[in-house]
């Protein structure tokens, strides 16, 4: 059965290139912020271009925050790309403006502190045991376009549920989440869209997993 995957339209994110890829990874994919479509479909997209504030203000304009929330709770499919990874954490700090963000994990996204930014280019990344989401391209490197990110992972789970997989990567002297997969919410900071064959095998992974 051809997974129904949603890309949430809410006005920010690279959503044409984000919807072909996922197409081309095996999905039936719809662009729409229509509620229940979003809350109903396999698996949905969260993606993310553009300051942290704007998006959290155009995903709560379209109830996404509600539809992620409830989707979670349902342990229904959730992938954050970019800034739909940095929305997912509790505060975002961009130009000393502090912005709520939807709180599914403790954090704060901050500037990235490397000699140069953004970072844009490709990057290799730490991947933890177990990964599904990065099964057959642990090795490979992935496309980055950001200047903030989640550079202390914050989420304290004490042995009483399953630890999410943390993947890092390091620019700069820096150090960052490269991605995160805690059950049905899985993130990454990197745009898998624009990663090659590496980028669209991850997407295949995902897909799969619906
Ligand atoms: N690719 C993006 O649009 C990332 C924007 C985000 N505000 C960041 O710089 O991290």
């Amino acid at each position: 059965m051809t997974p129904d995957v949603v890309v949430l339209d809410y006005g920010f994110g690279n959503v044409r290139s984000a919807v072909r890829a996922l197409e081309r990874a095996g999905a039936r994919v719809e662009l729409t912020a229509d509620r229940a479509r979003a809350q109903e479909c396999d698996g949905l997209v969260v993606p993310g271009v553009g300051a942290f504030a704007a998006c959290v203000e155009g995903i709560r304009a379209v109830k996404g925050h509600e539809v992620i929330g409830r989707r979670l709770a349902g342990g229904r499919p959730v992938l954050g790309i970019c800034v739909g990874l940095q929305v997912m954490f509790a505060h975002g700090v961009e130009h000393g403006v502090d912005t709520e963000g939807l709180d599914e994990w403790p954090g704060t996204v901050e500037r990235l502190q490397a000699p140069v930014v953004p970072h844009m280019g490709w990057n290799t990344v730490e991947v933890p045991e177990g990964s599904r989401l990065f099964s057959g391209v642990a090795g490979e490197r992935f496309y980055f376009v950001h200047s903030y990110g989640v550079r202390r992972w914050e989420l304290v789970t004490n042995g009483r549920t399953t630890p999410p997989l943390v993947t890092w990567a390091e620019y700069g002297g820096d150090r960052f989440v490269a991605a995160v997969e805690n059950g049905p919410l899985c993130a990454t900071q990197f745009h898998p869209e624009k990663s090659g064959d590496a980028g669209a095998a991850l997407l295949r992974n995902w897909v799969d997993s619906l």
